[in-house]
């Protein structure tokens, strides 16, 4: 199994955006997602290319996971971006758009034709209804896929749905891919959220994704990390309860029993289960430094 890596909050950056791609290398985000798709306008994509490949390959990032999105497979930049985020060598390239597993192999051929490391993964965004119709077969695609990423605007824009507190109109996409993730042991990614001056509806939408079993959030500003990062990280709570249960159903055990009840609830061998995740989650927030 895979150890676990927090990715509760993983900030976009135009790459367009010298400044933004400077002052990523202090803020407290578990990865970043360097852009050449949409924040990135046509006539600045080869520019924007280099800049991001550039602070990929530089080293500044410290402990956050950087990684780089393309433009996608039907553009005329895809191929070049390609072959120069092979060569920087990122954590992972991140593709928009990923509508089937044939093109899953198309893109981990690319990265291999163009030479790219072993460590760069393939983080897949699914943001169209066929994506949602296909997420199993996306996620399941290759090993070298490792992350599912919701592309919440551009699914709204295609279902030809309102963005309404709560996403209603979102929630069938979002569980599809989720059961897609969770059914091919890949992490998932919960969609942005638009309004960076809206931090209660933004704690709100990441309470929501955190209740779904989402991995962490993608982020459009910084002052989303703090939010993000508390939401999806155990509270000190959580870890005290799952200390409990597992000092509960131990001593259980120990007199021969396999069902035990803390704080007046049933607890059995898969509340424990999840009692060491919340602790192995929490340790691994502690250590990441
Ligand atoms: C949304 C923004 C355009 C807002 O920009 P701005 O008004 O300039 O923000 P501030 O003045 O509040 O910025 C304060 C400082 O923070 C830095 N900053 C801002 N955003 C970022 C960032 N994302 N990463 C790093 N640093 C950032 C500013 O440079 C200021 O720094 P300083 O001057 O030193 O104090 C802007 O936040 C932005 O461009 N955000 C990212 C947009 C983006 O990447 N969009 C594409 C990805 S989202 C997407 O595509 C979704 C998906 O595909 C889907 O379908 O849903
Ligand atoms: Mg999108």
């Amino acid at each position: 199994m895979t150890a676990y890596r927090p990715r509760r909050s993983v900030l976009y950056m135009p790459g367009a955006n010298e400044r933004a791609l400077e002052k990523a290398k202090t803020l407290d985000a578990d990865a970043l997602i360097l852009d050449l798709e949409d924040s990135v306008s046509p006539d600045a994509k080869a520019d924007g290319r280099a800049r991001v490949c550039a602070a990929a390959a530089s080293g500044e990032y410290g402990r956050r996971e950087v990684t780089i999105r393309v433009n996608g497979l039907d553009t005329e930049w895809h191929a070049d971006d390609i072959r120069a985020a092979a060569e920087a060598g990122p954590d992972a390239i991140v593709v928009p758009k990923v509508n089937s597993a044939a093109e899953v192999h198309e893109i981990e051929k690319s990265l291999e034709a163009a030479g790219a490391p072993d460590r760069t993964a393939i983080w897949a965004m699914v943001e169209t209804p066929i994506a949602m119709l296909r997420a199993h077969d996306i996620a399941a695609a290759s090993d070298r896929l490792t992350v599912l990423v919701m592309g919440t605007n551009d699914l709204a824009k295609e279902l030809q749905a309102e963005h309404v507190p709560g996403r209603a109109p979102l929630l069938g996409g979002l569980s599809l891919a989720l059961l897609a993730a969770r059914a091919t042991s890949k992490v998932i990614l919960d969609g942005v959220y638009n309004d960076v001056k809206d931090l209660e509806g933004f704690a709100a939408e990441c309470t929501q994704g955190r209740q779904f079993g989402f991995d962490g959030k993608t982020l459009i500003h910084p002052g989303q990390l703090e939010t993000c990062n508390r939401v999806f990280a155990p509270s000190e709570e959580e870890v005290a309860r799952s200390e409990k249960i597992i000092e509960a159903f131990e001593a259980a055990t120990a007199e021969g029993r396999g069902v035990v009840t803390v704080d007046g609830r049933m607890i059995e061998n898969l509340h424990v289960d999840q009692a060491r995740r919340v602790l192995s989650v929490a340790a691994a927030i502690r250590d990441r430094g």
